[in-house]
């Protein structure tokens, strides 16, 4: 007699859980480390140091009830310590994120040179991009304003969020009242790549060839996250 068991959902693999790949790019300073922080570990971090190659953070979410991991990938500002690491957080993006600091301008200018950059590592508009202003908490040192950066969003078909890692909540004294919390901005790009086909990264970078290996590196203050560093860049 036939049965069913080889179809049963208790037979069957558990499903694999996507991971979507975020890459956060923008000049040295702009918060890159403490946006991919607050999303992770929840917190502001005390201390940062520059990042040097790339550091990844990853965190579980549930969206619709399918479980995905968010790996965001925080690569370093200053061009000594990113030359040898760009080939390779470039491969299997799924959505980019441009960071600048709304008190700095020259972080605001530099924007086209990040997106060139992209360009250049055929990550194109179909891509999902968003720009992001970080620091927004620093209301009275602000040097870019909205509508200024609402319209280089708008020519570069981006949606713009304004936020602060340091103060999400746009709360205390001279907080950007319309900030973006730093959580609803990554869930809205993950809700939008869960909406689309069917987005992979099957391995991780030592898995696929890549000549980079990913270690453990620190752990981000007991909460289940993890960070991670390139130990050979
Ligand atoms: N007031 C304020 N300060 C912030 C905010 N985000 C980051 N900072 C500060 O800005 C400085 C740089 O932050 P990082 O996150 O290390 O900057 P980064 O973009 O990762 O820099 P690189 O690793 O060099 O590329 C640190 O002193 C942070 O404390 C914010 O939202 N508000």
């Amino acid at each position: 007699m036939a049965t069913s068991s080889g179809l049963s959902g208790s037979s069957l693999p558990p499903p694999r859980t996507r991971i979507f790949k975020i890459i956060v790019i923008g000049d040295s300073g702009v918060g890159k480390t403490c946006l991919t922080y607050r999303f992770c570990a929840g917190k502001f971090p005390e201390k940062t140091e520059a990042t040097i190659g790339v550091d990844f953070r990853e965190r579980l979410v549930e969206i619709d009830g399918e479980k995905i991991k968010i790996q965001l990938w925080d690569t370093a500002g200053q061009e000594r310590f990113r030359k040898s690491m760009v080939q390779h957080y470039y491969r299997n993006v799924h959505a980019v994120m441009f960071v600048y600091d709304v008190t700095n301008a020259a972080s605001f200018h530099s924007l086209p040179g990040w997106i060139e950059e992209c360009k250049q590592h055929a990550l194109g508009t179909e891509v999902p991009r968003i720009l992001v202003g970080n620091k927004c908490d620093l209301q009275d040192s602000i040097q870019t304003g909205t509508d200024v950066a609402q319209q280089f969003a708008d020519a570069h078909s981006m949606p713009l969020f304004e936020t602060s890692a340091k103060n999400p909540n746009g709360q205390g004294d001279g907080s950007c009242h319309n900030s973006d919390h730093v959580e609803a901005i990554l869930m809205t790009v993950a809700h939008k790549l869960k909406s689309q086909k069917p987005l992979v990264l099957s391995q991780l970078p030592e898995e696929s060839g890549a000549a980079v290996t990913l270690s453990e590196g620190r752990n981000d203050g007991g909460d289940g996250t993890k960070s991670w560093s390139c130990s050979s860049c």
